[in-house]
């Protein structure tokens, strides 16, 4: 996230680091939970890297460095990537990981709401990118979970930032004109997360942009809501 600032312990717990473990292991994307058995993240975080057994999921985690091997981790059941992905720029960049058994809530770790497809007209005024991405274009992954709250931006104004791409309706953009925060390298898959209401809802996975946090490059998000229904199928 750049233009961000440290979170405090607890104050996302849904947000949820998907590892990959190869040679080594690294955090690879972020990812929310949104029930005991399912994480919600993007399907560009999945690819060439299909197989279930490589993942690894933290849950309750504020700074990397705290994993080890006592650290409680979740493995990957099944993976399911939505059928008309292709690339991030062209939408359905949302995929599901189902855990190898269901996870306990607690104070630090449990789900955030869907938004429901009514609610694709609401309009959300306190949205906050959250993830352990650069904090500039050319950085490392961070250890402690970082923050930024956004504006979101009509879809209107994002097309005409993005003449090369075409932003449909089941994508949200999020950012200041002027730039300087934004999601970067290492939050994608995570939630771009709302609160309406006193409910936190995960209203965007973060997905693409031009570079991070640049003037008029806003990041583009997956519209959940816009998928409430293929969630709903395939979760429940
Ligand atoms: O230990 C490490 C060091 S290197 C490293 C790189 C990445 C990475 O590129 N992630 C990409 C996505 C990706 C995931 C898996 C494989 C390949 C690529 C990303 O987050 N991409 C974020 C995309 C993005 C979204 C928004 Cl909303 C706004 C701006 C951007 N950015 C534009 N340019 N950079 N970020 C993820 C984890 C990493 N872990």
């Amino acid at each position: 996230v750049v233009g961000g600032t440290d979170s405090v312990r607890g104050e996302w717990p849904w947000q949820v680091t998907l590892q990959v473990k190869l040679s080594t292991q690294r955090h690879l994307c972020g990812g929310s939970i949104i029930s005991n058995q399912w994480i919600l993240t993007a399907a560009h975080c999945i690819e060439n890297l299909e197989n279930p057994n490589i993942w690894r999921i933290y849950a309750g985690i504020l700074k990397l460095s705290e994993i080890n091997e006592d650290t409680p981790v979740f493995k990957v059941q099944e993976i399911i990537v939505h059928p008309q992905y292709v690339i991030a720029e062209t939408g359905y960049d949302i995929a599901l990981m189902k855990l190898d058994k269901p996870m306990n809530f607690t104070d630090l770790q449990h789900p955030i709401c869907l938004p429901s497809k009514e609610e694709t007209n609401t309009i959300y005024t306190h949205c906050w990118v959250i993830g352990w991405g650069y904090t500039k274009e050319q950085d490392q992954v961070q250890d402690i979970l970082q923050k930024a709250s956004v504006p979101l931006i009509s879809n209107e104004e994002c097309q005409t930032r993005y003449q090369q791409d075409r932003i449909t309706d089941k994508m949200i953009c999020a950012g200041d004109r002027k730039g300087g925060k934004d999601a970067c390298k290492g939050d994608s898959g995570g939630p771009l997360s709302c609160k309406h209401e006193e409910i936190w809802y995960v209203v965007g996975i973060t997905s693409w942009g031009e570079g991070c946090a640049r003037p008029e490059q806003p990041g583009v998000y997956t519209k959940v809501a816009e998928y409430a229904d293929w969630i709903l199928e395939k979760t429940m």
